[in-house]
């Protein structure tokens, strides 16, 4: 559905994203993760036209036939919010602080065609769906978790082809990021998901694109890359991540570690799992040659 090809963000002379190249299938959760100033934003704001001043793209990117880079400002407007839309780290930001999120959402819908009427009535259920019956409250109304729902909920509105998440669920606390990550798997059509943190692309996505320098340095099935990572930095990320050191925060972990190759979908095994927290009550198992722990982290 979505296919980036040789996609080049330069700012000047410098190059900040150096030919990406990926695809993504109707229903499928693609993660792109990397760390800071590797490119990922920069990956994501091309594919919505919304690169900073200076900063160009080139290369091609097609969502169902249509292209995304290279083509007039007017023609990405109608794309954006329609075609492909995105939720932010920061959901205050992006609300209008003087609009109740009930009409910033069906704003979204008329901007792109739909009569009054039926907008208000998709609205209703669309907050519905994303949990926030509040179509009259204004944003300082509602915990970042519920504002972060609208935003949901505005970039759900024209029923995208492809949401793209950048961060969304960071400024959350766990019990409210787990609810918000279990929507967007519920609710969104197909989805690029941008993060620093492997548990919540473990239990989103079952892709993943790693970045680097503005590369893409490594992609595939998430259980193969982070059982097996061939570049130094997914080891070290995986290393630093959640999944691994003791004392950091990790995805509940329950269950018994099934024999080897039968691990469920959704779940992540990774060779670098100390899997020593509160929350888990029994040891790492090795498994086969090169003595992997398993460990598995259920969607739930
Ligand atoms: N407007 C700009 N002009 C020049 N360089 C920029 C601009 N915006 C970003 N950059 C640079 O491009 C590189 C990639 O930035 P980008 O925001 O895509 O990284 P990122 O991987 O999303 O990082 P983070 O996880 O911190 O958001 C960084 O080195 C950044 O400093």
């Amino acid at each position: 559905m979505l296919s980036v090809e040789g996609l080049t963000v330069r700012a000047g002379d410098l190059e900040l994203v150096r030919q990406v190249s990926f695809d993504i299938a109707h229903g499928e959760r693609v993660g792109l993760i990397g760390e800071s100033g590797s490119g990922k934003s920069l990956t994501a704001l091309s594919l919505m036209g919304l690169l900073p001043e200076g900063v160009s793209a080139t290369g091609s990117a097609f969502l169902k036939d249509q292209p995304l880079v290279g083509v007039p400002e007017k023609r990405v407007k109608d794309l954006r919010g329609r075609v492909v839309s995105m939720v932010f780290q920061e959901p205050m930001t992006a609300l209008n602080p003087t609009m109740r999120v009930g009409a910033q959402v069906s704003e979204v819908m008329t901007l792109h065609g739909t009569p009054r009427a039926e907008a208000r009535a998709r609205t209703l259920d669309l907050l519905r769906r994303v949990g926030v019956e509040a179509p009259r409250a204004y944003p300082h109304q509602l915990s970042g978790g519920q504002r972060q729902r609208v935003m949901l909920a505005i970039a759900l509105a024209n029923e995208p082809s492809l949401l793209i998440c950048d961060e969304p669920t960071t400024a959350l606390d766990v019990t409210v990021q787990k609810q918000m990550l279990e929507l967007i798997a519920e609710l969104a059509p197909a989805v690029l998901f941008i993060t620093h943190d492997l548990a919540v692309v473990a239990s989103v996505c079952s892709r993943v694109l790693v970045m680097y320098g503005g590369r893409v340095v490594e992609s595939g099935p998430l259980r193969e890359v982070f059982a097996n990572p061939r570049h130094r930095y997914t080891e070290g990320l995986i290393a630093a991540s959640r999944l691994g050191p003791r004392g950091t925060r990790l995805p509940t972990i329950s269950g018994t570690v099934p024999a080897a190759g039968e691990f469920p979908e959704g779940c992540v095994f990774s060779n670098r799992c100390a899997h020593a927290t509160p929350t888990c009550s029994q040891e790492p198992t090795l498994q086969g040659e090169g003595h992997a722990y398993a460990c598995w982290h259920p969607r739930d």
